[in-house]
């Protein structure tokens, strides 16, 4: 592994990867940072949770002249989360050198956004809906634009943004270095792509496994109805530092968040519905620990970089193995460890076989968790309890009262009756959900998916009549402010005509 010293950084940018706690590059860090600074378009790809956001933040930083007081980098992020969040990490990766970035996204007052403006930050990170909209209004000039990122470039064009992103890559001088990162790179992705990127280098920290190794991955046959115990029982016999519970649909976020506070769990929920600042405010409480469990849909698969996210839970299976890959890539990051559960209803089964197939690593069964075993866990932290507060000691006050119990009973049975008053039962309040249904394949051109035969008819209309309550397309933020479109993406695509 290289030390960021030895990569020929600039000073400044050096100080501020110092200052961030990094020494050692990761593996696409090492790779790209000295393609890109040759001024060559890249593409980029590495598991999730490996850096690519600073592996792309280096380069672009290096482009911008911080004397000059106008937007020379343009990153274009999927959700309203991850523009925000990109643009943190490239605040502080430019700190030292004095540049400035600024998030501009859908949902938010576009007025505050201009006065964002005026204090003309050298790097935008936008939605690309949002990014349009200041482009036509002039309030943003896209003519100094030297560089321009596109993280999470497939998972855009699958939210229809591909229109706009082509009316953007049209207004920027045509002289700029493009880059393109995701975790995965699917085909129909490269061959889009390559229509305006110019002899783009690939670096593909080439890997056996689409997912990485520190995320152990497991799944559990459960059956619709007994998803949501299941998840209760397994919260309380391995508590999460914090944790991610993926549900399909906007309904099913509400439905499993109400659920859990009902059972006394500190969770809240997050998807494209909520009003922004309702989803800011959720995040940010998530980030600082305030609760421990959040629940989303897609809307928080990609890219999203949460300190400490020790679990994540597939309530239900995702659409596809990509997303499937970046979803539980948000626990496992930056060489931590991190395990991912995945309900998988009977039906389901053959959909698990193709997401493993792709993902090229077997998923380990566990047996549905009982309510003995959830009491077991809430015990066991009883003990952890009593222990830590035999390590703290200072019950000199309590003695007295200690002995006079002690005349009376045995130690043991004293000892069991104190456990029992501190543990609280598993709360098994009945909760109500409304059942999804079972998710499959999609099918992309020509087959390849599965479930064919007879069943085809009623699949076709199971799967589409989900995929319309799915969160996927709303993710750039619909409200009129971006135009996530969401849909077909396949159809999409053809019809934009990359090639020209
Ligand atoms: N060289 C490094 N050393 C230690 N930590 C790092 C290094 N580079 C980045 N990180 C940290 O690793 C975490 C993951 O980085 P990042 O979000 O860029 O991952 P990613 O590859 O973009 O993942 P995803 O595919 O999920 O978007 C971040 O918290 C980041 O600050
Ligand atoms: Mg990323």
């Amino acid at each position: 592994m290289a030390l960021f010293k030895d990569l020929n950084i600039e000073e400044s940018i050096l100080k501020s990867i110092e200052k961030m706690g990094f020494t050692e590059a990761t593996p696409i860090q090492e790779q790209v940072i000295p393609v890109a600074k040759n001024g060559q378009d890249v593409i980029g790809q590495a598991q999730t949770g490996t850096g690519k956001t600073v592996a792309f933040g280096i380069p672009l930083l290096e482009s911008v002249d911080a004397d000059a007081r106008h937007p020379q980098g343009l990153v274009l992020a999927p959700t309203r989360e991850l523009a925000m969040q990109v643009s943190e990490e490239l605040t502080k990766l430019g700190r030292e050198k004095g540049i400035t970035s600024l998030a501009i996204y859908g949902g938010q007052d576009i007025s505050k956004q201009i006065r964002g403006l005026k204090k003309r930050p050298q790097i935008i990170v936008g939605t690309p809906g949002r990014f349009m909209d200041h482009m036509r209004r002039k309030t943003i000039r896209p003519e100094y634009m030297n560089t321009v990122v596109l993280d999470e470039a497939d998972e855009m064009l699958s939210m229809g943004f591909i229109e706009d992103i082509e009316t953007i890559l049209k207004e920027v001088p045509e002289d700029r270095r493009t880059m393109l990162f995701s975790a995965t790179m699917p085909k129909r992705l490269k061959n889009v792509v390559s229509s305006f990127m110019q002899d783009p280098v690939t670096v593909a920290i080439k890997s056996k496994e689409m997912t990485v190794e520190n995320i152990e991955q497991r799944y559990i046959e459960v059956h619709e109805k007994q998803k949501f115990d299941a998840l209760c029982h397994m919260l309380d016999i391995d508590p999460p530092e914090l944790a991610i519970v993926f549900g399909r649909t906007k309904r099913r976020v509400d439905e499993v968040t109400e659920s859990l506070g009902i059972r006394g769990f500190a969770a809240e929920g997050l998807h494209g519905d909520m009003k922004q600042e309702r989803r800011d405010a959720v995040i940010r409480k998530f980030k600082r620990g305030a609760i421990d469990i959040l629940v989303a849909t897609d809307v928080a698969a990609r890219g999203l970089d949460v300190n400490n996210v020790s679990h994540v839970y597939n309530f239900d299976l995702p659409q596809d193995s990509e997303s499937y890959v970046h979803r539980i890539g948000r626990t496992g990051r930056a060489g931590k460890s991190g395990i991912a559960f995945s309900f998988v209803t009977p039906k389901e089964r053959d959909h698990l076989k193709i997401i493993e197939k792709a993902t090229k690593k077997p998923m380990k069964q566990q047996s549905v968790p009982t309510y003995q075993e959830a009491l077991a866990g809430r015990q066991d932290r009883s003990v952890n309890h009593l222990q830590e507060s035999l390590r703290k000691g200072d019950f000199e006050h309590l003695m007295g009262a200690a002995k006079s119990m002690l005349e009376e009973h045995d130690a043991e049975t004293l000892v069991a009756a104190a456990l029992r008053t501190m543990t609280k039962e598993p709360d098994q309040t009945p909760v109500r959900l409304t059942g999804e249904a079972p998710v499959h394949s999609k099918r992309r051109g020509g087959g390849g998916g599965f479930g064919g035969g007879g069943k085809k008819g009623s699949y076709n209309r199971n799967s589409s009549s989900a995929r319309k309550r799915t969160d996927r397309g709303d993710r750039g933020g619909r409200g009129g402010q971006d135009r996530g479109r969401g849909g077909k993406p396949q159809a999409k695509v053809k019809s934009l005509g990359f090639k020209k």
